[in-house]
């Protein structure tokens, strides 16, 4: 059995909707949700669904319950509409369930979407779980990888502007991110010797030069160097001929250098079901591949396959930890 951190993510969002659909069966893991017991309890009703919530700690455990550490927002919760000043409770729902990660209290976090811009109007620069996660575990880098079915996309970097990406690949943004895919395929994921596809930055991975000298200049001296350190990478590939058999068949997962050149794929074979896991965290986190959906919220029609495929995926990794 896992204790299981479940944070509730945007309250306005369709966080509370897939908790409290997914959560409806008894478990063999100890669930605790982090976040408002008012709006949780507000939505579930609204839902028709029922929640036994308990307050975490207080009764010995049963696998029908649900406990929750509540922290409750500021402001009435209207699904839909977002406010600016609910965003306290959410940073403080991820920062207990980062400090439990950390000590031991759970044995991995499960985290429900959040509405990044919110947070940011509320005047705390936030740009995703996985840079917070990774501020608060003191950790310089981590990646993000989605996983749907087989195909695993794992990111050099994660949410920058487009603008600012090409100065982000960096021979050592690259090595990092390389070392803890290889590292965390191996010790998570059971997989011996990880073979890996990293993608180009440009076009045709820059056609020689002719669109654009980042492969020439700093991703293939960067892979040539890795290569001869034992590891096993393909590429610098193409990224619109990447995605295919011929290539996914032969490798673990793929690295693409920033979000929208990897998520868009890996999110057209899977959304709906796949999972986003943080590589690098001392603690184990896995995540949803949607986000706050606003005009879902409360309607009952959010899917909570991705949700589910996430709690399921944080239970292996946390079972094969332990
Ligand atoms: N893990 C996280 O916290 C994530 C948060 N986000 C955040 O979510 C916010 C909204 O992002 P969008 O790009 O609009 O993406 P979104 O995933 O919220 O919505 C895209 C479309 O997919 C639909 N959709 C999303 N989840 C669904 C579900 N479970 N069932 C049925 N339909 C679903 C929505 O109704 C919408 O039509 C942004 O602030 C973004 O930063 C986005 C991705 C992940
Ligand atoms: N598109 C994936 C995404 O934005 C997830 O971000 P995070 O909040 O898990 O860092």
């Amino acid at each position: 059995m896992a204790t299981l951190a479940i944070t509730l993510g945007e309250p306005a969002g369709i966080g509370p909707d897939i908790v409290a659909s997914a959560l409806q069966n008894p478990s063999a893991h100890r669930r605790i949700v982090i976040g408002c017991a008012t709006t949780l309890k507000a939505r579930a009703q609204q839902l028709g669904l029922a929640m036994n919530l308990v307050d975490y700690g207080d009764d010995p455990y049963d696998t029908a319950s649900i406990e929750i550490i509540n922290c409750p927002t500021e402001a009435a919760v209207i699904p839909g509409a977002l406010n600016t000043a609910n965003a306290a409770s959410v940073l403080q729902s991820l920062e207990r369930a980062a400090h439990g990660a950390l000590r031991g209290e759970f044995d991995a976090i499960i985290t429900a979407p959040v509405q990044k811009s919110v947070i940011n109007d509320a005047g705390v620069p936030f740009s995703g779980h996985t840079e917070f996660f990774a501020d608060m575990a003191g950790v310089p880098k981590v990646v993000m990888m989605l996983v749907a079915g087989s195909l695993r996309v794992a990111l050099v970097t994660t949410h920058l502007p487009l603008s600012a990406v090409p100065k982000a690949i960096t021979s050592q943004a690259i090595t990092e991110t390389l070392h803890i895919t290889q590292r965390d395929l191996q010790q998570h994921f059971g997989i011996a010797n990880p073979r890996l596809a990293v993608l180009g930055l440009n076009p045709h991975a820059g056609e020689g030069g002719h669109l654009g000298r980042e492969e020439i200049e700093i991703i293939t001296p960067c892979l040539e160097q890795l290569k001869n350190q034992g590891f096993d990478l393909l590429g610098p590939l193409p990224a619109d001929t990447a995605f295919q058999p011929l290539i996914l068949d032969q490798v673990d997962a793929v690295i693409a250098q920033y979000h929208d050149q990897g998520l868009p794929v890996l999110k057209y074979a899977g959304f709906g079901e796949a999972v986003n896991v943080t590589l690098g965290l001392p603690f184990i986190r896995t995540s949803v591949d949607h986000g706050t959906a606003l005009d879902l919220a409360g309607t009952g029609r959010a899917k909570t396959g991705s949700f589910s495929a996430a709690f399921e995926l944080a239970a292996t990794l946390a079972s094969l930890k332990s």
